[in-house]
């Protein structure tokens, strides 16, 4: 525990972005646009069956660029399986990048230095790359990022690679002195909203759940407090987890039709019956195994509503502890690798909303969990910042 202490060791978020596109949809009248514009409105049986997963989701509504205009542009989007990759592609390249800068730009000006201090780029997206050069190319010349930046895309990493970043992020930033790390998260739904297969019932629950958005972190140590530089958390220890014998539990295909997502229903408890093994995996590494889960904070990664139910429950978790990731889930979805930096955001503004004495919700020690395909498991331990 000791090294852990010292203040100067690691690597801390120092400003939080985030950014999503001004198109809403409603998940209370989703059943009828979705099965309006994939031409499915005699389906009732279906449709029934649509809104019984999006009544559970625990989603109130989505930001996306999928709207009524794109669907009928393209018609094809709006089918299961028509050949639109080229479509989906084109809207994606451009979206991603502006969707990347414009969480950037809302953490940089919270970070307050000038941008050319940046002095390295993570680009995280699932549904974005694919182009070279890429959306971390764009995000440089977007932002005004100095040509010595230096880049890593993490493309086609999945839900996980939000946590992900923060360990490559936290690399970064503790071996290279002075640097200044930006990473970001985007993600957009263009690539994978699609119509109704009647005999895949996962895609129903794939097109309940996902949404667009992009998170953004600064990340460095030793903050320099002439520059008004603060930490949010610092990131004190980062494990990944392959949870052995899942790898078919949620795949993710690029192919002619654009993402095609295939979810196992048992994913919910096999990613609770291996949460446990996971965080010990992470605090023994840590030096920490001893901690109170209930007097810690807690960003997991809202796969969907039965995920964060399964893993409060199996961590024996007071319900307050979810209900940031709660929070994001019911207001923007899944929106894959963004989320976790989105419920950093709501937790930190909500300490300060509520007088609490750290930005971890008054509470010392937290855990990001993030999970993808593989199954992936990769868990953060940070600390919070005193308010
Ligand atoms: C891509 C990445 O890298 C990482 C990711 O985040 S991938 C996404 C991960 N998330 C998921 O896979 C979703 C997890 N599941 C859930 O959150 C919940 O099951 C849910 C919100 C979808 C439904 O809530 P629930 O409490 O389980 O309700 P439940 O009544 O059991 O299910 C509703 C219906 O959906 C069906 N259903 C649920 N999951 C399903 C699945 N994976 N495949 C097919 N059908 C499914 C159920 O059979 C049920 O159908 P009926 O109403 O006809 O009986």
């Amino acid at each position: 525990m000791s090294s852990l202490n010292k203040e100067s060791a690691h690597a801390s978020i120092l400003a939080i972005g985030t950014a999503n596109p001004s198109n809403v949809m409603q998940q209370s009248t989703f059943p009828d646009f979705y099965f309006h514009v994939t031409g499915n409105d005699h389906k009732q049986e279906l449709k029934d069956k649509f809104r019984r997963i999006c009544e559970k989701s625990g989603i109130k509504k989505r930001h996306t660029y999928v709207d009524e205009a794109m669907l009928a542009a393209n018609p094809g989007m709006a089918t299961y399986m028509a050949p639109t990759l080229d479509t989906r592609q084109a809207i994606a390249a451009k979206a991603v990048p502006e969707l990347g800068a414009a969480a950037a730009a809302a953490a940089l000006k919270e970070w307050g230095r000038p941008v050319e201090d940046i002095t390295h780029l993570i680009v995280v997206s699932t549904s974005g790359g694919s182009d070279l050069p890429g959306a971390d190319y764009h995000i440089v010349r977007l932002l005004g990022l100095s040509p010595n930046v230096r880049r890593v895309a993490l493309y086609y990493q999945g839900c996980n690679a939000g946590a992900t970043a923060l360990r490559v992020a936290k690399d970064f930033a503790e071996n290279n002195p002075g640097s200044r790390v930006l990473a970001i998260c985007a993600e957009t739904i263009v690539k994978h909203f699609r119509g109704l297969d009647d005999a895949r019932m996962d895609n129903l629950v794939a097109q309940a759940l996902f949404g667009d958005g992009a998170s953004a972190v600064i990340v460095g140590a030793h903050p320099i407090a002439g520059k008004e530089e603060k930490r949010l958390f610092d990131i004190l220890h980062t494990s990944q987890l392959l949870i052995p014998e899942t790898g078919d539990a949620v795949n993710v295909f690029l192919r002619e039709a654009g993402l095609l997502f295939f979810l196992g229903k048992e994913l919910p408890s096999l990613i609770s019956k291996n949460i446990e093994a996971g965080l010990m995996e992470m605090l023994r590494g840590a030096g920490v195994e001893d901690l109170d889960r209930n007097s810690m904070f807690w960003a997991v990664h809202p796969g969907g509503r039965g995920v964060l139910d399964l893993v409060e429950a199996a961590l024996g978790l007071k319900p307050e502890k979810m209900e940031a990731s709660r929070k994001v889930l019911a207001e923007y979805g899944n929106m894959s690798s963004a989320c976790v930096w989105f419920i950093l955001d709501e937790m930190r503004r909500r300490s300060v909303a509520e007088g609490q004495r750290t930005t971890g919700e008054g509470c010392d020690w937290g855990v990001v969990f993030g999970f993808g395909p593989g199954l992936t498991l990769d868990s953060v331990l940070l600390r919070s910042a005193q308010i």
